[in-house]
């Protein structure tokens, strides 16, 4: 169970989030908003990468800022940069041995990433790297997946893919969209932001 409680949250003089408390259960939710209203910033807050002016988010009753919950937690977002310096097979590497897991054959070939595995990062076409992108974010089977606009850039056997992960994916899955989910998520919880226009 994700939840945010009294969370506040302002850039300069701009304040997005004022005392917003959200209890997350369901296994497949949907955020969407118009842009700015703040969907990014909630995913960043729920991995523990941006840490709230004030309240608390937790994950199963625990701070998602603590070391732990990094093992529970996984996100794809445009905004958490992939090292650019690795090629795949050493970044897939990485996170496999940080976490001392196997990387997913089923998913390299679902996501037709094998003929890339000497490519550095930073060479990657947009949906290649997209599609490491979610592969790092699920290589440690996360109880809680965060996906910020996963299927952008992505072509259609890849997304083909992304909704065959969305169905069998056995934990949570937040995803922050402005696309609506495949027809067949139909148990999926939509949460729409409002822009906040207070300061
Ligand atoms: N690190 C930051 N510093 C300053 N402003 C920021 C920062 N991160 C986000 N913002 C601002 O917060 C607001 C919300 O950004 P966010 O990316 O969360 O929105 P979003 O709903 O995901 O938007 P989009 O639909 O365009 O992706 C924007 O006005 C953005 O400029």
């Amino acid at each position: 169970m994700l939840e945010f409680k009294e969370v506040s949250q302002s850039y300069q003089n701009r304040c997005l989030f004022s005392e917003f408390s959200l209890v997350i259960d369901e296994p497949r939710v949907l955020i969407s908003g118009p842009n700015g209203s703040g969907k990014t910033t909630l995913l960043l807050m729920a991995a523990g990468l941006v840490q709230p002016d004030s309240g608390e988010v937790s994950f199963n009753q625990q701070s998602v800022l603590g070391a732990d919950s990094k093992k529970s937690i996984g996100i794809s977002a445009s905004k958490v940069s992939l090292p650019g310096f690795f090629t795949v097979q050493e970044l897939l590497d990485f996170h496999s041995r940080q976490f001392n897991c196997e990387v997913s054959e089923k998913w390299l070939g679902q996501f037709s990433l094998q003929d890339y595995l000497n490519t550095k990062v930073t060479d990657l076409s947009l949906g290649n790297y997209k599609k490491l992108s979610l592969m790092t974010a699920i290589i440690h089977q996360p109880d809680l997946l965060l996906l910020d606009e996963p299927a952008n850039g992505l072509d259609e056997k890849a997304r083909l893919a992304l909704n065959l992960l969305l169905s069998e994916y056995p934990g949570q899955v937040v995803i922050a969209s402005h696309e609506a989910l495949a027809a067949d998520h139909n148990q999926v919880r939509h949460i729409q932001l409002q822009r906040n226009t207070s300061t």
